[in-house]
């Protein structure tokens, strides 16, 4: 299978902050992958290391088989990158930024940018700085469909975006991605979205990436637990149960293994457990379980 983003042994920090040491994660051609994590984990690091941006302290990536320190025009051009929802260039009017952007892209699809802006209701001589934040983010997803890349990347592509608008965009993203010849890397904290649209499923932690599996594995085999304990028992902790509390006098904790499994590693030391349930989660709850609340 062909590998359209390969990141190799990263190690970055800021100063003396080690924001993740020889991270490894390689993207498969037509796959979306959602890269999740808390505020301040290094997300849109990873996104600023991929648009060369940023210079990891060690380590290389290659994007569509380029390394991305010497990546040729050519490439450039097959990858639409949107930066927390940003456009650029918001003195121009709608139509002017389409004929801007157009002069660099090979593919444009000039329909694809127009047939968007109807459905957002913005006017072909709207200036884009008189817009809201919303509208703005919208005009930015409309310029990146226009260039039809092979390679997106979206930090936080949801931003600023209306339910509905979120909801759309979700289904442009899912047709855009249905042929199997476009990738798609992006960020966004509204795990539902997420849910809808990603393949793989990659979350990081403070320093270093968690887990990286495809999104149905974690839907189908991992789940919360609820269980009950005599007076002054704690569980055992292991390292295939995560994030182990008691909440509202109860406890549960988290785990990709079956049902039993889970007694037997919480019973491990004579603790007995009591009314043990299994509960399906959604993703943003097995985000949860995964990183813990706090
Ligand atoms: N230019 C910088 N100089 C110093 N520290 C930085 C710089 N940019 C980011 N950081 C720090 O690095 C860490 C990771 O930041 P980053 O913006 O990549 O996180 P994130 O996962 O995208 O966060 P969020 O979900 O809040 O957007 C944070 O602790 C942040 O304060």
């Amino acid at each position: 299978m062909e590998k359209v983003i390969k990141c190799k042994n990263i190690t970055h920090y800021y100063g003396e902050k080690l924001i993740y040491e020889n991270l490894n994660f390689e993207v498969e051609k037509g796959k979306v992958l959602g890269l999740l994590g808390k505020n301040g984990t290094g997300k849109t690091t990873i996104i600023n290391i991929l648009n060369g941006y940023l210079k990891p302290c060690s380590g290389e990536c290659y994007l569509l088989g380029e390394n991305m320190n010497h990546l040729t025009p050519a490439t450039k051009a097959k990858i639409g990158l949107l930066l927390e929802g940003h456009v650029q260039h918001t003195y121009f009017t709608i139509e002017q930024i389409e004929k801007y952007y157009r002069a660099f892209f090979p593919n444009w699809k000039r329909d694809a940018f127009y047939g968007l802006m109807e459905k957002l209701k913005v006017v072909p001589h709207q200036k884009i700085n008189h817009m809201s934040c919303g509208q703005r983010s919208q005009v930015a997803l409309g310029l990146l469909f226009a260039q039809d890349p092979e390679l997106l990347i979206l930090d936080d592509f949801s931003m600023g975006l209306d339910p509905g608008y979120r909801r759309l965009f979700v289904e442009y993203l899912r047709d855009f991605a249905a042929g199997g010849d476009k990738t798609i890397f992006l960020t966004s904290h509204i795990i539902q979205d997420m849910e809808l649209l990603i393949d793989d499923c990659m979350i990081l932690d403070y320093g270093r990436l968690l887990i990286h599996k495809p999104t149905r594995e974690i839907m189908e085999n991992f789940h919360r637990f609820r269980f009950s304990l005599n007076e002054g028992q704690v569980p055992t902790e292991h390292e295939k149960l995560w994030n182990t509390e008691k909440n509202n006098g109860q406890w549960i904790t988290y785990s990709f293994e079956p049902l039993e499994t889970v007694r037997q590693l919480l019973e491990s030391k004579g603790v007995q457990v009591a009314d043990l349930k299994e509960e399906t989660l959604s993703l943003e709850d097995a985000f949860i379980g995964l990183t813990g609340k706090y």
